[in-house]
């Protein structure tokens, strides 16, 4: 028997770093929602107690650093199962992106293994075992255009899916690392995006409203140190995007476009510029 399982992209269309916390790690308010640039998950039991991981891509890990692992052997533990499972991972999300596919890698394991062995485990307890896998893999198990607060353990899910649009993805070559940025980011000097008006725009299904409220508070910081990313996305804004932002903790920066043919003309003009370049939609619930 085999299960499969997609794993989209995330995007953020708001982050704001509210404050940071005594144990160090930085209080966060995001709008996030998904886009159907994913992975692709085969599972299957076998008859060993062995966790087996294969992918197409040459850079992640296949053992216990690889979130799927984990998710496994969480799953494993909680619910009693004893069988041994073979994931082939069809990696298709860029790695270190911004974009959330390692936790949604984990969130479709999550789902997986609940249908392979008939486990009856509710969303809500997927979402208590996944948060030491990862702060946006409970975002990933809702899957739905979400406030999300906290570390990201705190998901809201809106009223309503983002409004559908085209949405172009560009990955500078770049590895950004997520720890620096929140290091060195000047907490009491960050920009606010306003979380609660985006929130507002896409409940009211006002895409117009919507793109004027797009926001990153590590934009700046990492624009400053990695000015390719400013340039991605004014670049985008110059093509006619009707709105820009840089995803997560980078470096990708998305741009949300309602016309097809205005998706692909910024995405065009971006190819000579940058390898890893998606025109994709926006996912419904
Ligand atoms: C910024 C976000 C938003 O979706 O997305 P990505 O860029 O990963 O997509 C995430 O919160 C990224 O969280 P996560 O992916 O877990 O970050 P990690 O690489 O584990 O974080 C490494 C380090 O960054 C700092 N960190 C991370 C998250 C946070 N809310 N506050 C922090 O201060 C901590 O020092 C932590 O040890
Ligand atoms: N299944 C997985 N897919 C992608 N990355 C993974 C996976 N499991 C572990 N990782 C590790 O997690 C790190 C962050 O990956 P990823 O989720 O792609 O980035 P981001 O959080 O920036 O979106 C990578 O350095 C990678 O080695």
């Amino acid at each position: 028997m085999e299960i499969i399982e997609k794993a989209p992209a995330k995007i953020n269309l708001g982050l704001d770093v509210l404050y940071k916390r005594d144990d160090g790690y930085h209080e966060l308010e995001m709008i996030m929602s998904s886009v159907d640039l994913a992975d692709r998950l085969i599972l299957s039991p076998l008859p060993t107690d062995e966790i087996i991981i294969k992918t197409n891509s040459g850079f992640l890990p296949t053992d216990r650093k690889n979130n799927i692992y984990q998710t496994i052997e969480i799953m494993r533990d909680a619910y009693q199962f004893k069988s041994g499972v073979e994931v082939q991972l069809v990696k298709n999300i860029p790695v270190a992106a911004g974009l959330g596919g390692g936790s949604s890698d984990a969130a479709a394991t999550f789902r997986g293994l609940n249908r392979l062995f008939d486990l009856n485990a509710t969303k809500q307890e997927m979402v208590d075992l996944s948060i030491p896998v990862g702060t946006d893999v409970p975002y990933c198990i809702h899957g739905q255009t979400s406030l999300v607060k906290g570390l990201g353990e705190i998901v809201l899910p809106l009223t309503q899916n983002m409004p559908s649009c085209w949405v172009v993805l560009v990955k500078p070559k770049l590895s950004i690392s997520t720890p620096k940025v929140f290091a060195k980011l000047a907490v009491d000097d960050v920009y606010h995006p306003n979380i609660h008006a985006l929130k507002n725009a896409i409940e009211a299904e006002d895409y117009h409203e919507m793109t004027q409220h797009l926001g990153n508070s590590l934009e700046s910081y990492t624009m400053t140190k990695y000015p390719v990313v400013a340039e991605i996305k004014q670049k985008m804004l110059d093509f006619g995007a009707d709105a820009a932002v840089m995803s997560g903790s980078g470096p990708t920066v998305l741009a949300l476009c309602q016309k097809h043919s205005r998706a692909l003309r910024v995405a065009n003009s971006l190819k000579g510029f940058c390898k890893e370049v998606y025109v994709v939609r926006t996912l419904k619930s």
